[in-house]
């Protein structure tokens, strides 16, 4: 069981507070993870008695967990931690009333979480130091994206860091708290038989795909401002690089792990100039249809411009200028209103070097995240019969079956836990965030330079035209 802590959530009648971390802090309270100390408090301005925010959270709640899993007494019990405050977080007066509200005890673990706009971070650590509300014994939980370029990451990290030392910042990034993300650590450290061949001289290029058919639902004002390549390349596809390149830790600790990402967020290949265009491609969607449903252009979403140039996709040729990858093409793809909702990792292995058959295809190696998790390694074998004609097979391990009997748990489930005890493992350091924003800055503004407007795809297709050249100038294909 973990320690006990008061969990408070600024932004607490929000999408994310009520669509993940509520549901993720009921599981962990149904599996007795929670200690029976441990307070929630949800923070907004909107005005809710206890009551009615218990009677949003047990609706959100209801219909995000699995109905074999919600119960009325385990929800009657988790909601007896529930409580909601009233407060507008950027008014340093509304921390005296929150101070009192909580009462003096510096010796209790004080979560923060931060499931804000990020605009509101530096005010939100400013008045809890103001209000003597972060002791040592308080952690804050920020999400992504942390800031919208460069310098004002800096600056949100510079405010945070004169409240909190870095042992107590928690930089979220979801896709860290999944578990075959976490499973690509185990296959690459725990496993002799790839690190020989996990390199250059054996590895011809990496695909990173995250596609979603979701649109932004409603989240415009938002995603508007911030694009695809902030709300998901800058983080989520970059962590996933940085977990398919980095060397092994030295241990399995927060500063050795991200240590090693550090290094390969430093060794990115910076695009600028005419790599922007030959190397990126930008594009919004326009109205199609998801799953036979017609779906509206992304122009005509809620609370997005009808005139806005914001990317839902983007996809990147990246390199990583180091020994190890050298001269291999990192390609990153994600994007929204996609034909299919999947995040995967592809390894393309080289060739062999004499084709003593005639022919084949190289191996490939397919770390699936989403729908399902799943790893699988493309191999030749020999077609029954006569001859040696030879057919790609599947050596296939779904992670699913192999631990059948165990649920399999959501990634804010992980991080909330790893937060309350203390474990920044899987959260991004302050010079992690920073160097990714390093890398993504001058493609933005190389976008906005060369006025690079994104190009239309329609909904429920693999993303603009363009995607394609991307990889078939150097004879290469996505993996679809
Ligand atoms: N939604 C998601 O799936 C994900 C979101 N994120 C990030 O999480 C953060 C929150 O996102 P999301 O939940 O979607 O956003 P929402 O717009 O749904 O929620 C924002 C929340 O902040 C509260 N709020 C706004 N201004 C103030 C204020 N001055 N004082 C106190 N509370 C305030 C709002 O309540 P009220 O208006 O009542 O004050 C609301 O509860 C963003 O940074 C986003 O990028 C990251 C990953 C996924
Ligand atoms: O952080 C975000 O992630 C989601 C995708 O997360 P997933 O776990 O469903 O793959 C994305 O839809 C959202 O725009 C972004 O902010």
């Amino acid at each position: 069981m973990s320690n006990s802590c008061d969990m408070l959530i600024f932004g607490g009648t929000g999408d994310l507070a009520l669509h993940k971390l509520l549901p993720a802090l009921y599981y962990l309270h149904r599996e007795a993870r929670l200690h029976r100390d441990t307070r929630i408090l949800a923070l907004a301005r909107s005005n809710h008695s206890r009551e009615a925010y218990q009677g949003l959270a047990e609706r959100r709640c209801r219909a995000q967990v699995a109905r074999a899993d919600f119960d009325e007494e385990t929800w009657r019990s988790f909601a007896e931690r529930l409580d909601y405050f009233s407060m507008d977080a950027s008014q340093s007066a509304d921390f005296g009333r929150l101070a009192k509200r909580l009462g003096n005890d510096p010796d209790r673990v004080r979560v923060y979480y931060l499931a804000t706009a990020p605009s509101l971070f530096e005010d939100i650590a400013s008045h809890l130091q103001v209000a003597s509300l972060a002791s040592a014994n308080a952690r804050i939980v920020l999400e992504k994206p942390i800031g919208h370029s460069l310098e004002s990451a800096q600056a949100i990290n510079a405010r945070i860091g004169a409240v909190f030392d870095e042992s107590r910042v928690f930089r979220i990034d979801h896709y860290l708290g999944k578990e075959t993300v976490q499973n690509l650590m185990a296959l690459r450290f725990a496993n002799a038989l790839f690190e020989p061949v996990w390199r250059a001289g054996h590895i011809d290029h990496v695909q990173i795909s995250v596609c979603e058919t979701l649109g932004v639902e409603n989240r415009g004002a938002y995603y508007d401002q911030a694009g695809a390549m902030r709300d998901m390349i800058q983080n989520h596809l970059l962590q996933l690089l940085c977990l398919v390149a980095m060397e092994a830790p030295v241990r399995f600790d927060a500063e050795s792990v991200r240590n090693e990402k550090v290094k390969i967020l430093e060794a990115l290949k910076p695009i600028c100039g005419q790599d922007v265009r030959d190397k990126t491609v930008r594009g919004q969607y326009t109205a199609g249809k998801i799953g036979g449903q017609e779906v509206s252009a992304y122009y005509f979403e809620k609370n997005v411009d009808n005139d806005s140039d914001t990317e839902t996709f983007v996809a990147v040729q990246a390199e990583i200028d180091n020994w190890r990858w050298a001269g291999v093409p990192f390609y990153l793809r994600t994007g929204k209103r996609l034909a299919r909702k999947t995040s995967e990792i592809l390894i393309q292995f080289k060739p062999v070097p004499h084709h003593l058959f005639g022919g084949g295809e190289a191996n490939h190696l397919l770390i699936r995240l989403q729908p399902e998790e799943r790893i699988s390694l493309q191999l030749m074998a020999k077609n029954p019969g006569k001859g040696m004609r030879l057919q790609p097979v599947e050596l296939d391990l779904n992670l699913a079956d192999a631990f059948h009997k165990q649920r399999r748990w959501d990634a804010y489930e992980r991080l909330l836990l790893d937060v309350i005890e203390g474990d920044s493992t899987l959260f991004m350091r302050r010079d992690e965030v920073e160097a990714a924003w390093q890398w993504t800055d001058p493609i933005i503004k190389g976008w906005n330079q060369h006025y690079q407007r994104p190009r239309p795809y329609p909904a429920g297709s693999n993303g603009p035209e363009q995607l394609q050249s991307l990889l078939e100038r150097h004879g290469r294909e996505w993996v679809e």
